[in-house]
């Protein structure tokens, strides 16, 4: 995409000349000859640099004035001032209020385009460097190797480059965010930004102020416009999260936007022309929603293009000491305290709790062990270290407050009992795939489908396995 440069001058000559050197370098250009039509042009389609001439003659605003305003509204435009005689020290004071830089009248070719090269570059990079930094603290790869977590995975690497329309359902905390920026990051978008918008925060009337941004008032200087998040996703991609709270009115708003890829901000008539990526998340049934009347379904099928889900952590146990692991180390590396491992014991109680909070849940208890779990720094944290409530849907046979049963029974029962447990528990690790519990406990297949049906345990039962020790 060339870029787009806004020439402000009041003198023709200047601005053909400009036009002139710009346009063979293969920019594109617009021209203004006084504030209120540079503003205007500004509004209507944010460039990516302008020239700004620092003495405007009859114009309501002069070059500081014109450089105020735009800066209040997207200080990320870099700003080139013109300089005539007599106008560099003004010129210098437009650099402290944020220009880029300023070329003398009268100027060569040669030193306009390397202003201009130069600022345009600086910008890109800036823009590049506040995207890493968002990214920093984010996770964007999916830990696991669940089948159903390749799956997803492999599916994200598909949709990812195709910029199609994504609806990324599963219940909270499961991921669907983490799904969200990867379908960002692998996406020729990659470079533009990616923004967020929690439907479920605000209320409607803030929702749609930050959405679709504000007009601004009679004067720009006291109210000046203000973008929404639809206009700083521009180039990029938007991430619409927990969609289902948003109100009807808003929904039908967003379905105009997904046809026509243009809107207009709260309090104003123009037209604003977007390149977005719409990505979608919820943990609640749309389907049950529109059946309710509280969600569209025209915005539905808009947003449905590819459905994704992200499944539940408790339908992948599996996964689990990975990511437990894998938050350890995050946990050690942000707050600079020492790496623990998790024993052999604490995995297997992790892998039988349920994880009503999925993921997220299972961060947070990572991030809490690390600080209080008791022990030497370099020894693993263990099951007894665990919070009563994870370790208590421990079958018995992981629960040594719970050895007394065991010891009360004659040794045939007590063994059918460990076996019985032992089973569906290692059933629950490998989400009650037969072949690899086999594999692990060291059984042929088809042996320990005899020992289960021996010990009356179906694979289906594993669920039984949790709480009920
Ligand atoms: N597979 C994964 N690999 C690594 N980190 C993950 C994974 N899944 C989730 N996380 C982490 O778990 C936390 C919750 O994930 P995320 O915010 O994506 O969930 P969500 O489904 O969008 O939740 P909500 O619906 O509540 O917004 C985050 O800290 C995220 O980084």
């Amino acid at each position: 995409m060339a870029h787009d440069i806004l020439i402000v001058d009041d003198e023709p000559d200047i601005r053909m000349l400009v036009t002139g050197i710009l346009r063979d370098e293969g920019y594109e250009t617009r021209e203004a000859a006084d504030s209120d039509s540079a503003i205007a042009a500004f509004r209507a389609r944010r460039p990516s640099l302008v020239v700004l001439d620092v003495w405007l003659q009859g114009s309501r605003l002069d070059g500081l004035g014109i450089l105020e305003v735009l800066h209040r509204e997207e200080p990320q435009v870099p700003v080139v001032m013109i300089s005539g005689h007599g106008t560099i020290e003004t010129a210098v004071q437009a650099i402290q209020q944020g220009a880029y830089d300023f070329i003398e009248k009268p100027f060569k070719a040669d030193r306009l385009l390397l202003v201009v090269r130069r600022a345009i570059e600086a910008a890109q990079l800036q823009r590049e460097n506040s995207e890493l930094r968002l990214r920093a603290g984010a996770e964007t790869e999916l830990i696991g190797t669940s089948p159903q977590i390749r799956e997803l995975r492999s599916a994200v690497e598909k949709v990812a480059p195709t910029g199609s329309r994504v609806l990324i359902t599963g219940p909270a905390g499961a991921g669907k965010e983490v799904v969200a920026r990867m379908l960002h990051i692998r996406s020729r978008r990659a470079n533009g930004p990616f923004m967020v918008l929690n439907c479920a925060t605000l209320n409607p009337a803030r929702l749609e102020d930050e959405l679709f941004g504000v007009e601004a008032g009679a004067d720009p200087l006291t109210s000046p416009r203000r973008a929404g998040t639809l206009e700083h996703a521009h180039g990029g991609t938007l991430l619409l999260d927990e969609v289902a709270d948003m109100p009807l009115e808003t929904q039908g708003k967003i379905v105009r936007v997904l046809q026509d890829q243009a809107f207009e901000r709260i309090g104003g008539a123009t037209r604003v022309k977007v390149d977005v990526r719409v990505i979608a998340t919820t943990n609640r049934d749309l389907g049950a929603e529109i059946q309710a009347g509280r969600f569209r379904e025209d915005l539905f099928y808009r947003l449905n293009v590819v459905p994704l889900r992200v499944p539940a952590l408790r339908e992948r146990r599996e996964d689990i000491p990975a990511l437990a692991r894998h938050f350890l180390a995050r946990s050690a590396e942000s707050s600079g305290l020492p790496l623990r491992d998790l024993s052999e014991d604490a995995l297997a109680v992790l892998q039988t709790y349920d994880w009503p909070g999925n993921v997220r849940q299972l961060r947070n208890l990572m991030d809490w062990l690390l600080i209080m779990a008791p022990g030497e720094p370099r020894e693993p944290i263990r099951a007894e270290h665990l919070p009563p409530d994870i370790g208590a849907a421990a079958p018995t046979v992981l629960r040594w407050d719970k050895s007394a049963e065991i010891m009360a029974l004659p040794l045939r029962e007590a063994r059918e009992l460990f076996e019985r447990q032992y089973l569906l528990a290692q059933l629950n690790r490998f989400s009650g795939n037969i072949s690899r519990t086999a594999s692990f406990v060291g059984m042929e297949r088809s042996a320990l489908h005899r020992k289960l049906k021996t010990l009356g345990v179906h694979a289906d039962d594993r669920v039984a396995a949790n709480g009920n020790g």
